[in-house]
Formats: C-alpha cells, sequence, structure tokens
C-alpha cells in the first residue's frame, strides 16, 4: 500500500515566492502540533495554516474544525507545557500560599479548561462520527478512534474475561488525559530536535551539500507537498544526521537514549523520526537555507526540559 504524507501548508504559489528571515523553531512548532493532532486525533488544527497567513499577504481559510483559534491553540499548549512543572516540583501548600507561584498554578487551571474543552469537543465529534458507521465497518486509524472503541462491540480485540476493571471502554476524561500526554510529549521535543538539527547542519556547508544532494536524488519534484512514505524512508544521510543530532553514541538497539528505553520507551518515535525527515525534506529540498548570524550560539534554556528559544533563518527559494 502507498501511504503519502500531506503536507499541512496550502500548496499555493506564494509559498514558493518566500524570501524572509524567520524563526525556524516556531515554525517547527506548529508543524508538529499540526502532525500530532492529525495522527492522534484526526482534527486538523491549521497552524501552519495559520502561521503561513501571519507571513504572507494571501490568507488561506480554515474550516471544519474543532480548533476555531490556531495561535491561541498554540499559546495554550506552549502554556502547558511551561504550566505544568509548577506541579511537578510544588507542593499543594506552596501552590495555595506562594503568591507567585499561585498566580502561575491559577493561569495553568484556567488553561487547562481552555484545552479540555477543546480535547472535548474533539472527542465528543468522533464519537458521533463512529456512530453514524455501520458496526463491523471499516473505521479510520488513528490513537483517537482506538481509544474510544477500545472494549466496545466495535473492537476487534476485544476479550471479556470477566475482570471488569480491563474489560470496561475508557473514560472520556482518560482519553483526554491520553491526548493531552501526546500533545505534551510530542510536540515541544520534535520542534526543538528540528531547530537543533539545522543549526548544525547551517554551520557545515558540506554536511548541508549532502542532504540537499540526496533529497534532490530521492524527490525529483520541487513541490514537495504530497510526500510518500516509502521515498522518506530511503534519505539515509538525512536519517544518519537526525541520530547522529539525538545521540553521538554507537548505533546499536539502545543507542538512541533520547527516546529513553524498556517498557516506557517514547511511543512517538517513530513519528518523531519522521516529522523531521519531512522537515528536512520541506525545508532544504525547497530553500536555500542560512542562519541569519553564523556566529550566534544556539540559544538553549534548560528547564523541565532542554529547549531552543528561536532560531532565525533566512529562507530563499532556490533556483
Ligand atoms: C524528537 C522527538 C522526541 C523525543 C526526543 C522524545 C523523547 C522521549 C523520552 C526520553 C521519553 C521518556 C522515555 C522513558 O521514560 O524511558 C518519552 C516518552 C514519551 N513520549 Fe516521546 N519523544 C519525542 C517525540 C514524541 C512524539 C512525536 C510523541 C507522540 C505521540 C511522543 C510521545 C511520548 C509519550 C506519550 C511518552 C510517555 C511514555 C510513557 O510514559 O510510557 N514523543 N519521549
Amino acid at each position: 500500500m502507498e501511504t503519502s504524507v500531506n503536507f499541512i501548508l496550502p500548496d499555493h504559489e506564494e509559498f514558493y515566492k518566500w524570501s524572509l528571515e524567520t524563526d525556524i523553531t516556531k515554525w517547527a512548532l506548529r508543524f508538529a502540533c499540526d502532525m500530532i493532532t492529525i495522527v492522534v486525533t484526526g482534527e486538523r488544527s491549521y497552524l501552519m495554516a495559520s502561521y503561513y497567513n501571519i507571513l504572507s499577504n494571501k490568507k488561506v481559510k480554515n474550516s471544519n474544525t474543532a480548533i476555531e483559534d490556531p495561535e491561541r491553540f498554540i499559546q495554550g499548549i506552549k502554556n502547558h507545557l511551561s504550566g505544568f512543572t509548577y506541579f511537578l516540583y510544588f507542593s499543594p501548600f506552596l501552590h495555595y500560599h506562594i503568591p507567585f507561584i499561585k498566580d502561575q498554578v491559577k493561569a495553568t487551571l484556567k488553561n487547562w479548561d481552555y484545552l479540555f474543552k477543546i480535547i472535548d469537543l474533539i472527542i465528543e465529534k468522533r464519537r458521533k462520527e463512529i456512530e453514524e458507521i455501520l458496526v463491523g465497518d471499516e473505521l479510520r486509524n488513528d490513537m483517537l478512534i482506538t481509544l474510544i472503541v477500545t472494549n466496545t462491540v466495535r473492537d476487534i480485540n476485544r476479550t471479556n474475561n470477566g475482570r471488569d476493571n480491563i474489560s470496561r471502554p475508557i473514560t472520556d476524561d482518560k482519553i483526554r488525559a491520553n491526548l493531552l500526554d501526546s500533545f505534551q510529549d510530542g510536540i515541544d521535543t520534535t520542534a526543538n530536535t528540528f531547530s537543533f538539527i539545522v543549526y548544525y547542519i547551517c554551520k557545515h556547508h558540506h554536511v548541508k551539500k549532502k542532504i540537499v544532494d540526496e533529497i534532490d536524488s530521492i524527490f525529483l519534484s520541487k513541490t514537495f507537498f504530497h510526500l510518500k512514505y516509502d521515498d522518506l524512508l530511503k534519505l539515509e544521510y538525512c536519517d544518519a544526521i537526525i541520530n547522529e543530532n539525538l545521540n553521538n553514541k554507537v548505533r546499536n538497539k539502545f543507542s538512541l537514549l533520547t527516546f529513553g528505553g524498556g517498557l516506557r520507551i517514547c511511543p512517538g518515535r517513530r513519528l518523531a523520526i519522521i516529522e523531521l525527515l519531512f522537515l528536512m525534506v520541506i525545508l532544504f529540498g525547497k530553500y536555500e537555507v542560512e542562519l541569519v548570524d553564523m556566529n550566534a550560539p544556539l540559544k538553549v534554556k534548560s528547564k523541565a526540559t532542554t529547549t531552543c528559544g528561536e532560531l532565525p533563518i533566512k529562507i530563499k527559494l532556490r533556483k
């Protein structure tokens, strides 16, 4: 079966004329959020399209989505990522009694209300769609649908072993928590990794050239909006760059420690690699890419996780 990945940016002539300075971290954050939203929930979030609207004179309309305000949604995800650390590091006593922490906790809870409302809407929408499909007919294959149908008559793996606690359908609040987990763990991580990759590639011209040559040898057309999964897997050099960036150790079963290991190994690691390859093709295949300041060090912020503050780059359409 042929699987293709459709880029979320509108396939618009205006886009090809782009020649500008942009913060690639912002770009990658929106891309990763679009990818997670579609892969995990089946919903489109149009974050890249809304970013395009900020940068371009031609505006793209987004319709039929539970996420009405894409920029607010991305801010909500970012606030969630910074806000949950107050629950990680500070006890409930401090939440109530230290003024600064109290304010942050209040804002985080308010933000949760906003995100929960959107996620609940998506779950409700998907439940309705499933109800309209006859039992036995094929359903789309995303994480949300799997969570909704688990232990229901539509679950092909259903086993009733008489133990109620593991044969009950999953409740909406648990489904919501699982979805939020994916947003929390899968967006910033991918966006930051991509920013680090771009930084190091731009620092080393011979590496950049090899990457562009490999992309050109596999993707003949300059319109990279409908990438085939199988073609992405042919990008051996790009894949090696990603792995090098993630971990300098010799490759073996346990070498990619960035994704953890054992039972709790990152379940999104395959998706992350595909996203990173995809971003490399889109960025380096289409544009000449340079750092705005070749001498500036990486703006790394280390809190609960290590992130890239911003990475200004210049992009110009390739001749
Ligand atoms: C470059 C990108 C990514 C990196 C570096 C990364 C890294 C990690 C690491 C180190 C862990 C902890 C593993 C352990 O405890 O041993 C983890 C867990 C997790 N990751 Fe990722 N991840 C990335 C992308 C993603 C994506 C795209 C998703 C999308 C679904 C995702 C979802 C998760 C989840 C749900 C967990 C928790 C698993 C559990 O607790 O059992 N991650 N990730």
